[in-house]
């Protein structure tokens, strides 16, 4: 059983300490409001220290892929092609230069796969979800299920299809890029529009070059949302530290602020025994997972792609994942329907 769910007698286990509102009436307990200052509904909008030295792992992984690329002299005198996104195969600088590398084939380019199989695990084998490997939908399996086809929209929707082409490709499209068959005005006369590549996945099958545009970084992108969509799920469930799950702010249906752990107490859906399993079969290999994505992340940030290029794919992956993981917190109606990791 959750550590949260013992008798509340010391204070000093995260799950058991009741907060006192933090906007709302003065109470008795709320002597401490002295360090711990009263918060608008909107500071429920924010991350958590914790979650921010987390969160900063990844504009930090790609500076220092940044950094890296610009220091290393191999790198550095390696000519960059715009259009590949790459050094050109004879002059990749390293192994993982290589768009052909077997990281990048197997792992990367089937990145969604392998955040569904990781999070599928977790959610089946973990004690903090319901009883492992028996396929009972408990309301927090219901939930991260929930936030999980959430964030699947938005990878969709992003790199795959919307509503025709997927909107890494319509941006391209719209900032002036083409399938470099279409410029020819001649070849482009006798096409039917469907014809018309206006995917580069399209332009690629029939050898055109996908030309011309600004190409937010499909992979930077891919490995911050598979990966930050995991830890969001999994570090909250499973941790004990106070600024990944209590420390987080509600607001609640009152318009009062108060921490998630108040929500945790009258909710929870665990499993007796919770506290004394190890990490399990799910948190292991989720963990592995999480760090081929960070190693190729950074990989990422060292050979491929503008500066640019990559630090707009991180916003728009965070963009996602904020929707799902962040605005529930300050949004009653939305949290009682996708709830919040952990909680
Ligand atoms: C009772 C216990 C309950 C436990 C939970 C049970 C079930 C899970 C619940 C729901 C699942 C239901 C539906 C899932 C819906 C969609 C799943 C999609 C799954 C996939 O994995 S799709 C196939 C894999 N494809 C990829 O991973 C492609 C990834 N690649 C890309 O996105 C791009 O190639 C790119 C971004 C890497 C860039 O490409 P390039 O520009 O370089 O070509
Ligand atoms: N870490 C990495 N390892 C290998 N190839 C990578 C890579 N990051 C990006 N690429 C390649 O660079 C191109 C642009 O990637 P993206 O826009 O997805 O970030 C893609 O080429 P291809 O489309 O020719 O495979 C992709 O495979």
């Amino acid at each position: 059983m959750s550590a949260r769910r013992k008798t509340p007698s010391t204070p000093s286990t995260p799950h058991t300490y009741t907060e006192p509102i933090l906007n709302g009436t003065p109470t008795p307990s709320s002597t401490n409001m002295r360090n711990n200052p009263p918060r608008t509904p909107a500071s429920a909008l924010f991350p958590t220290r914790l979650e921010t030295l987390l969160i900063s792992l990844y504009p930090g992984t790609l500076l220092l892929g940044s950094i890296f690329s610009t220091l290393s002299p191999t790198t550095r005198h390696a000519p960059y092609s715009a259009t590949l996104q790459s050094h050109p195969p004879d002059f990749a600088p390293s192994y993982f230069a290589q768009k052909r590398n077997i990281f990048n084939v197997f792992f990367v380019k089937q990145g969604w796969a392998w955040t569904t199989a990781a999070l599928v695990l977790f959610l089946l084998t973990h004690p903090s979800l319901g009883p492992p490997m028996r396929p009972v939908l408990t309301p927090r399996r219901v939930r991260a299920v929930l936030r999980y086809l959430l964030v699947t929209l938005w990878w969709a929707g992003v790199t795959q299809w919307f509503f025709g082409a997927p909107l890494i490709d319509r941006g391209f499209l719209l900032t002036g890029g083409q399938c470099e068959l279409i410029k020819d005005p001649g070849a482009r006369e006798e096409m039917s529009n469907t014809r018309e590549y206006v995917t580069a996945a399209g332009c690629k099958l029939v050898g055109g070059q996908w030309k011309g545009g600004y190409d937010i970084s499909g992979h930077v992108f891919l490995l911050t949302l598979g990966s930050a969509l995991l830890w969001f799920e999994i570090l909250p469930a499973v941790s004990r530290a106070e600024g990944l799950r209590d420390g987080r702010r509600v607001v609640m249906s009152d318009g009062k602020v108060r921490t998630a752990a108040s929500e945790a107490q009258r909710e929870s859906h665990g499993v007796e025994g919770e506290a004394e399993e190890g990490p399990g079969l799910g948190m292991k290999v989720a963990l592995g997972v999480m760090g081929m994505m960070w190693w190729m992340l950074l990989m990422t940030a060292a050979f491929f792609h503008t500066w640019f290029e990559k630090w707009t794919a991180l916003v728009v992956a965070f963009t996602g994942l904020w929707a799902v993981y962040f605005l529930p917190r300050a949004v009653p109606a939305m949290r009682a329907i996708v709830g919040m990791p952990g909680v």
